[in-house]
């Protein structure tokens, strides 16, 4: 009965696709109508021949196939947008990297929200369904709730990158930051969450522990906040309904406000609280050592959820916004500093009894070195969130420094360490191809972090006392030229840095794939067994 249903809304949408093809009033909305027609064309001849076959599902085993799947596709994604983060910090540094054949698709305007894409939604998105889907289960000694909906989750959320990375190259945006997808694809974006959402909730629904694993309370709060992000901050009318453009529902200080709510909650719930669900299965795991607290995980868990959701007006200080708004979101910030150590001594105390092991195993610094960097810019974050700090950092490099030691330190560090042990235990091989490579990637990974934060903090406080310079009579001293041309070998030196993080990742990506190919086989585990 499933089968005919699928078979039914799959003709749908094949044919609704072809009609919206033909009335498209733009490139963009034409090109991607024809993508969903041809996708759904397609897999409705795949359901038509699986349709009436016996299928077997052992409800006693882990549905690993979807996080294999996403494993995999994590570490390709990581090259991915690492590669374009490379490019475009070249293109800021060579200018005539915009090359003139290649406007305007490639030019800096149309790769930077492919990079940021690719790296938090494509990269680190990738990495929290692999995670979540892997510790779910694990932790509530459960198979995946509701059969192959966990495929849908997977393949429904690529096929929302794909045409999300498509229409940044043509020129559609809707111009908010880390939204800037149009009103069709954030549709398509609802629906697939609102599966996922099913998904997790069905499975701790199932599970066979009484306990519900902290881990999974941050996955939790992770999909379910960014449900209502994702939705409030899109809200918009869509100028025709056979075209890409649409215009937001807000307007003024309004939209800049709810657009910096979603942004930093963005951080706090994507970044932040996703990753954290991350730390406290892994890092355990890694160092065979409990949970150093489980009560300061739940105290710093609301204490968390409570305090980000306020501090969004750190980042329109000295702008329309009143100021009581943007002192509420500096208070809120600084505060958000307990909290957020709160999860970092939980993550590095784990290790009691065991820092030894960070001597002979890669894959455990990694981790540790990720909750170092978690514990630095969420130290950074509060003191940029204090206004006379901020008049100083905003608009500077100083912000793109402390975003990239969160992102390349403790989320990039922290998915390579996950990766590194998922695969071996999703393919059953007994060990990690090679741990030298791992320590390789490690070292090139850490240089690579301190030479881009270094060279942004330079840049960024350069700047920023060069807009403020003024003479004896109060005239600024420096033009807007100077500082960018002052910051060329700073940006040199963030380049390389870049080039070094992802030089470590094509090495992680070979390890994990050589770990596939010729690692050793164990004997079978999948089974689901009391909370692993
Ligand atoms: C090889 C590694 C990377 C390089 C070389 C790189 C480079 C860059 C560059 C050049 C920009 C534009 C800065 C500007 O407009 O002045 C940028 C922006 C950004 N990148 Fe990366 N990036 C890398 C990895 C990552 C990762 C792993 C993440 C997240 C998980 C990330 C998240 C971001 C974000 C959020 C922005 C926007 C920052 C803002 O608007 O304040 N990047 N990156
Ligand atoms: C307690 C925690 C944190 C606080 C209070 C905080 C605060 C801030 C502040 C004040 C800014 C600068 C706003 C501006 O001048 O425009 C900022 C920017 C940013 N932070 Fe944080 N931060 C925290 C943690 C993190 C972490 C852990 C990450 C990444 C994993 C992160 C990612 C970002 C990003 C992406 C931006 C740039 C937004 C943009 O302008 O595009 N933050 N943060
Ligand atoms: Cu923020």
């Amino acid at each position: 009965m499933l089968d005919y249903v699928k078979l039914l809304i799959l003709g749908l949408v094949a044919v609704c696709a072809a009609i919206a093809a033909s009335y498209a009033r733009d490139m963009l909305y034409m090109i991607h109508a024809i993508l969903v027609m041809v996708t759904a064309g397609g897999l409705f001849l795949w359901q038509l021949r699986r349709t009436g076959e016996p299928r077997f599902v052992n409800q006693n085993e882990y549905m690993d196939g979807p996080v294999k799947a996403a494993a995999i596709m994590t570490a390709f994604w990581a090259v991915v947008g690492f590669l374009v983060g490379v490019f475009i910090a070249f293109q800021l540094a060579f200018p005539q990297l915009n090359f003139d054949w290649a406007q305007p698709y490639l030019n800096f305007g149309r790769l930077r929200p492919l990079h940021t894409s690719a790296v938090i939604f494509a990269f680190g998105g990738t990495g929290l369904l692999a995670a979540s889907f892997y510790v779910v289960q694990r932790t509530s000694a459960a198979r995946m709730w509701g059969g192959g909906l966990a495929w849908f989750v997977f393949w429904g959320y690529q096929f929302f990158i794909v045409l999300a990375a498509t229409s940044y190259i043509l020129g559609g945006s809707q111009s908010r930051e880390y939204a800037e997808p149009e009103w069709y694809i954030d549709l398509w974006l609802v629906v697939v969450w609102v599966a996922y959402l099913l998904l997790f909730v069905g499975t701790l629904m199932k599970r066979r522990e009484p306990h519900i694993y902290v881990a999974n309370w941050f996955f939790l709060s992770f999909i379910v906040t960014v449900a209502m992000l994702h939705v409030v901050n899109n809200l918009a009318v869509p100028v025709s309904i056979f075209g890409s453009r649409s215009v937001s529902l807000f307007s003024g200080v309004q939209d800049a406000m709810t657009q910096w709510w979603y942004g930093h909650n963005a951080v706090g719930f994507f970044l932040t609280a996703g990753f954290l669900g991350m730390m406290y299965y892994f890092i355990p795991k890694q160092a065979e050592r409990p949970v150093y607290s489980y009560k300061l995980s739940i105290i710093h868990f609301w204490a968390l959820i409570f305090l980000y959701i306020w501090a969004g007006p750190h980042h329109l200080h000295y702008t329309a916004l009143p100021d009581w708004a943007s002192t509420l979101g500096m208070v809120f910030s600084i505060v958000l500093w307990m909290p957020s150590w709160g999860g970092m001594i939980n993550g590095l105390m784990t290790l009691s009894g065991a820092w030894d092991k960070l001597r002979t195993d890669p894959v455990l610094r990694m981790m540790v070195t990720s909750v170092a960097f978690y514990g630095m810019s969420t130290f950074e974050g509060p003191m940029m969130s204090i206004r006379a700090v901020n008049s100083l950092s905003h608009y500077t490099d100083w912000t793109i420094g402390h975003v990239h030691s969160g992102a390349l330190g403790w989320n990039g560090m922290i998915t390579f360490g996950m990766l590194y042990y998922l695969f071996p235990k999703l393919w059953n091989r007994q060990a990690l191809y090679s741990l030298r490579m791992v320590s390789w990637h490690y070292w090139l990974a850490t240089i690579g972090i301190v030479l881009y934060a270094a060279s942004m903090w330079v840049t960024g406080i350069m700047e920023g006392l060069m807009w403020r310079e003024v003479d004896a009579q109060g005239f600024l001293v420096n033009s807007f030229a100077d500082t960018v041309d002052a910051k060329f070998p700073m940006y040199v030196v963030r380049g390389l840095g870049g080039v070094l993080y992802l030089t470590g990742a094509i090495i992680m990506a070979y390890n994990l794939w050589m770990t596939v190919r010729k690692g050793v086989a164990k004997q079978d585990t999948t089974v689901a067994a009391p909370a692993e």
